[in-house]
């Protein structure tokens, strides 16, 4: 049985600059995983190689399976990526841009309209769906590219930033949502700079500091089992034990502000 998403030795490098080191990480179906780090630690970088955006320098990644550098049409088959700012077309009205979705992904007629009849039930978009993007919220425009990421119903789904701009219950709502797709079988892989998020909402988290992994497990296992007090903060700064703490920490605390 293959791992939902797994990462051998994956690397990027801007240039001179390694923005991404030899990442080895696994992620198993149905996890709800979280890639905590601050600004600039590589954690877009990833996101994008793991979906096939970005080529990187070293290393591999697939998908259930399969390579998505060496089999990218049949990996982006089985994964969806909602970035932090999604690309939607304002002119379209959201079920037109669902079904411009659909026809990408080349489903049937009949099976895309009850999928996103549903999808569109379980976000509470079905009265705007005849309305143009353009006059959607912040937060509708999420959920419409969330319903478009779902569709075709993917194996994983990558998230960038997926509370930035979301109120607080719009940011529970979305919690639930992933919960409930992950005990589907689907996995969900989101990178955030907030610790909350990664506490409350992930199975799992891994956190990024400079382009590598310092630190991977369940809040338990981060805790090390002895200080069940301890918050992930505590054990990031632990990690780090840089200069600019304070600078993270507010960086980290700061809720809903876009990076
Ligand atoms: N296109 C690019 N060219 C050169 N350097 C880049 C490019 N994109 C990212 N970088 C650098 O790579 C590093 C990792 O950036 P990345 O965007 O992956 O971080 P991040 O963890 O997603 O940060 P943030 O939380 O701010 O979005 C940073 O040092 C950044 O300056």
């Amino acid at each position: 049985m293959h791992a939902a998403l797994e990462l051998t030795n994956l690397a990027k490098s801007y240039r001179k600059h390694q923005a991404v080191q030899d990442l080895n990480l696994a992620v198993q179906k149905g996890e709800l995983f979280g890639f905590l780090g601050p600004n600039g630690a590589g954690k877009t970088t990833t996101i994008k190689m793991l979906t096939g955006l970005l080529e990187p320098t070293n290393g591999s990644a697939e998908i259930s399976g399969i390579d998505i550098w060496q089999h990218p049409l049949k990996a982006k088959e089985k994964l969806a990526y909602v970035p932090d700012q999604p690309n939607l077309y304002p002119k379209l009205t959201g079920w037109d841009y669902l079904e411009f979705v659909a026809s990408v992904f080349q489903l049937q007629k009949d099976w895309f309209q009850e999928r996103a009849n549903e999808l569109l039930a379980s976000f509470n978009l079905t009265e705007q769906a005849n309305d143009l993007i353009e006059s959607y919220s912040h937060g509708m425009k999420q959920k419409i590219a969330l319903c478009g990421a779902l569709i075709h119903e993917p194996d994983v789904l990558f998230m960038d930033e997926p509370t930035v701009g979301l109120d607080p219950k719009s940011a529970r709502t979305l919690k639930n949502l992933l919960q409930q797709l992950c005990a589907s079988g689907m996995t969900v892989f989101l990178s955030t700079h907030i610790l909350e998020i990664a506490e409350e909402m992930c199975d799992r988290v891994g956190i990024i500091y400079e382009g590598e992994v310092i630190a991977l497990g369940t809040m338990d296992e981060l805790r090390g089992g002895d200080d069940a007090d301890k918050s992930l903060e505590d054990i990031f700064l632990e990690l780090t034990g840089g200069e600019d703490q304070q600078a993270i920490i507010s960086e980290m605390t700061n809720h809903g502000d876009a990076t």
